[in-house]
């Protein structure tokens, strides 16, 4: 890979890796764009086949962190660590101490979360080193674990989706197919049920396939049927790229609604779906609930706040789709728009000089002095 071609293609900023021979920790840590502020973005500890493979993981991931705090409204850039490991036998005290030590080198421009193979227990870990972590225990004010808001953000954006599509955000007695039983996808499950609607569900562990039909009623599939499922609403809550040229075609649905990241294989499989008529939530808008919620810790977490920050994600979904229906563009390109032109506004902005710390004119009597 030419890495430098790769950040200029796509603008980033820094990417730092991360050595501790001791500690056993090898990690990447990339920095898109801070434009709008330090880069919050959670910590994915995965067994990647190569380092190259980490290293894009890394660098998609941190780039659609910039886009989905622009979308959200919020004053963070995009960033993201990944650990290259297998988070079921990798773990360790001295692991995560490390890469606490190299986030608190960084000096606030990165912050951290969990993210998949991650969780509350690794946050308390490199907080031992570091202030810019976020998602800790709640015992020290955090908001901890923030599955739940994302669900309940795919929930709203879902609820906002079927509006467009049926004129209606009821879910009473829609279907609605959900990749991926996990953190997310089990508690969107309970909320569909919980306003009526009738789940096909499929994931790679059978306990908690039968754990959803006996608490939701919903038909289990095989994980390589759902594709095929004819259902009003599919919801991809496990992994990444699964919008591809394989399984668009076999689609039966009239809207994508997950909480997956980087659904999208490329770009131009948001504009094959917009072709077949199938409405597509853009990942990075719809998942945006457990950031919301993460930043909200930054001015002194309050859970009703950042929940009500999160339901927001229905009007912002609301706007998006009416953008692109004005512009006559797919759902996908439109939220592109709609946070890169907030990223220039806002450069733009910032760009009118305000005296900092380091600019004071009194150090010229500091020096005489
Ligand atoms: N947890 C959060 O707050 C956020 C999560 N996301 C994204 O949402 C997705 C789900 O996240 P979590 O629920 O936290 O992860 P998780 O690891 O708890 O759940 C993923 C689930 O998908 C299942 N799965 C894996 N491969 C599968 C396959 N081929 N077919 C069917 N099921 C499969 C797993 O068995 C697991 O139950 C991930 O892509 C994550 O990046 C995005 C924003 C925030
Ligand atoms: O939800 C989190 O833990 C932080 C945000 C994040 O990394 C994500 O939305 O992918």
């Amino acid at each position: 890979m030419e890495l430098f071609s790769y950040l200029e293609r796509h603008d980033y900023e820094q990417v730092v890796f991360c050595h501790d021979g001791a500690a056993g920790l090898k990690a990447i840590i990339a920095i898109h764009d801070t434009t709008l502020g330090p880069a919050l973005g959670g910590c994915r500890m995965w067994t990647y086949a190569s380092e190259e493979e980490a290293l894009v993981d890394a660098l998609r991931l941190a780039r659609g962190m910039t886009y989905k705090a622009a979308a959200a409204g919020l004053n963070l850039g995009g960033g993201k660590t990944v650990i290259i490991g297998n988070p079921k036998t990798d773990k360790s005290e001295a692991l995560f101490r490390a890469l606490g030590r190299y986030i608190q080198s960084l000096g606030g421009r990165y912050i951290t979360a969990e993210d998949v193979g991650t969780n509350v227990h690794d946050m308390d870990l490199i907080h031992l080193e570091t202030e810019y972590v976020t998602g800790v225990s709640q015992a020290y004010g955090s908001s901890g674990n923030p599955s739940p808001m994302t669900a309940l953000g795919v929930f709203r954006g879902l609820q906002a989706t079927a509006k467009v599509v049926y004129g209606s955000d009821d879910v009473a007695g829609r279907t609605v197919a959900i990749q991926g039983l996990g953190s997310v996808g089990w508690a969107l499950a309970e909320l569909l049920h919980r306003h009526g609607a009738k789940l096909v569900v499929t994931d790679i562990h059978p306990d908690v396939l039968r754990r959803a039909e006996a608490e939701f009623g919903a038909q289990v599939v095989a994980p390589a049927e759902i594709f095929s499922v004819a259902c009003d609403i599919f919801s991809p809550c496990a992994l990444g790229a699964v919008l591809n040229d394989e399984t668009i075609p076999r689609l039966r649905c009239e809207a994508i609604a997950g909480s997956a990241n980087n659904q999208l294989a490329e770009d131009r499989h948001g504009d094959m779906l917009h072709e077949r008529g199938i409405l597509y939530a853009p990942d990075y808008v719809i998942n945006a609930g457990g950031l919301i919620n993460v930043a909200d810790e930054l001015e002194g977490y309050q859970p009703e706040r950042a929940r009500q920050k999160v339901e927001r994600i229905y009007d912002i979904l609301l706007n998006l789709y009416d953008l692109a229906e004005r512009e006559g563009i797919p759902s996908h390109r439109a939220a592109d728009r709609m946070a890169e032109a907030r990223i220039a506004q806002m450069r733009q902005v910032r760009s009118t000089f305000i005296r900092g710390e380091r600019d004071a004119l009194s150090r010229k009597g500091d020096a005489r002095g």
